[in-house]
């Protein structure tokens, strides 16, 4: 089946606001696939490419119940760039397939639109599966700060994944859409009510880019 149903990237840096983004359009009745959950499911127990993972890194990787351990590969992957790039190339193809499965259960829906939220949605080439580009963007220190805070992170290691992406600028540059965050949820709300009506009449976009 050939749909025209317009799929929205939304991106921007660890942090930023993205699923805090997402869940704001979801109460207007929006769809959404985030990148970050796809990523966990390909590396659940019984997957190939946690034997991947574990064939590399050995047990130190995992848990006692055989689920991946986040903490140890999160050490490993962001101080070490080849280890990233490697981990990368493990779970980047399969994110992107399952990915575009879920695009394909949008397309059966009888929504105005659908959204793709992803950290690394130009980095990986996943821009290509959707229309237009939204960027949440964040001052970096506002944005080091709510790492530490929520992921239980020391200030180095947040600035160490925020140096393993693309930077401000570079995002900034691809965007179609930016939605600055750095007011209060009230205020992100009515930024995502404004961007809302804009997608519900976008009608004949050009075909993925
Ligand atoms: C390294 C892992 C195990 C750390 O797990 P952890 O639970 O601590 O973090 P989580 O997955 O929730 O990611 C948190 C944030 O880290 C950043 N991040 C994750 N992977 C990467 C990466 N390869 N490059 C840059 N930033 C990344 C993103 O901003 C993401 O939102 C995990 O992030 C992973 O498997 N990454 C590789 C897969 C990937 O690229 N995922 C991003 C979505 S495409
Ligand atoms: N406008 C805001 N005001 C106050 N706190 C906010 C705002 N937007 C986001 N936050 C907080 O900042 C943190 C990061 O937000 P969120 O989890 O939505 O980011 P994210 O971009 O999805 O992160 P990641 O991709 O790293 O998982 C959360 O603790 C969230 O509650």
């Amino acid at each position: 089946m050939t749909s025209r149903l317009p799929i929205i990237g939304i991106t921007g840096g660890i942090a930023s606001g993205k699923s805090t983004v997402a869940r704001a359009f979801a109460r207007l009745g929006i769809p959404w696939v985030d990148a970050d959950d796809i990523a966990r499911e390909i590396v659940a127990p019984g997957e190939p490419a946690l034997d991947e993972i574990h064939r590399r890194h050995g047990s130190r990787i995992l848990l006692e119940d055989g689920q991946l351990d986040r903490r140890a590969l999160r050490d490993i992957v962001f101080a070490d760039e080849a280890e990233r790039h490697w981990l990368e190339s493990v779970t980047h193809p399969r994110i992107r397939a399952r990915l575009n499965e879920r695009l394909d259960d949008f397309r059966q829906r009888e929504v105005p639109y659908a959204l793709l939220v992803s950290p690394l949605l130009f980095e990986s080439g996943q821009s290509e599966l959707v229309d237009r580009c939204l960027v949440i963007d964040v001052p970096e220190s506002l944005q080091i700060a709510r790492t530490a805070r929520r992921d239980g992170v020391d200030e180095s290691q947040a600035r160490a994944i925020v140096a393993a992406q693309m930077s401000r600028e570079k995002r900034l540059s691809r965007a179609d859409d930016i939605l600055l965050n750095e007011g209060d949820e009230q205020d992100l709300a009515d930024r995502v009510a404004e961007l809302d009506r804009k997608y519900r009449a976008l009608g004949g976009l050009p075909p993925a880019r």
